[in-house]
């Protein structure tokens, strides 16, 4: 059996090209993968992470940005614990898109989702984006917000630790024990957490 209490769902979306895909290899395998092609339909990678001494299985799946694969991908959405929402601070069109996929994640995704804006690629020199115009984007819509660089390592650690530490404390919260004596017991080695609340920024 595997040695692990929590287990959560994280789906990346967002734009063909925005580095889903290196975001999830950069923290699954620690590496930068030279020129691999678009991902078709969804991938899944696993890592388990500690947190305050408790293993934390993150399951994540990263979807096509592609609109061909719209259909595959949106099936992805409900069981998620945690959306994260990416963009190219270099690519005003991919940050435009955000409310379409705002509008998706709301059709499909459960209402108490994590749901994170990523604005990725920190690490070049032409961004189009200010970080100020990424922050102020997640404010207006209830997402934490942070600014990665897949390449170089930037803040993609942080991204999914916060994202694993956060839904460990919903979790963790709808865990308290009651003390009317009749409360079934919490000692089930996993737990997967249902409906969280959210959000506020990464600070
Ligand atoms: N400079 C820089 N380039 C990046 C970064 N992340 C990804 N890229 C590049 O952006 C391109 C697209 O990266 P992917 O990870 O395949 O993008 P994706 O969002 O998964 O794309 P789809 O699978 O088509 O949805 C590749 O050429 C990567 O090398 C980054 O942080 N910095």
């Amino acid at each position: 059996m595997e040695d692990y209490k929590f287990l959560f769902k994280v789906v990346l979306v967002g734009n063909a090209g925005v580095g889903k895909t290196c975001l999830v290899r950069r923290f699954t395998q620690g590496l930068f993968p030279p020129g691999q092609g678009a991902t078709i339909g969804v991938d899944f990678m696993i890592k388990t992470v500690e947190i305050e001494g408790e293993k934390i299985k993150l399951q994540i799946w990263d979807t096509a940005g592609q609109e061909r694969f719209r259909s595959i991908t949106q099936s992805y959405y409900r069981s998620a614990h945690a959306l994260i929402l990416a963009y190219d601070i270099t690519s005003q069109p991919t940050f435009d898109c955000l409310p379409d996929w705002l509008r998706e994640i709301e059709e499909y995704a459960s209402s108490k989702v994590l749901r994170v804006l990523v604005g990725n690629k920190t690490d070049r020199e032409d961004r189009e984006i200010p970080t100020a115009v990424g922050e102020d984007f997640a404010a207006r819509h209830n997402m934490y917000f942070i600014e990665t660089s897949a390449k170089e390592a930037d803040n993609v650690e942080r991204l999914f630790m916060e994202i694993a530490a956060e839904l460990m404390e919903q979790a963790r919260s709808k865990e308290l024990p009651r003390y009317d004596g009749n409360s079934p017991s919490l000692n089930g080695r996993t737990t997967v957490i249902g409906e969280g609340g959210c959000c506020s920024k990464f600070s």
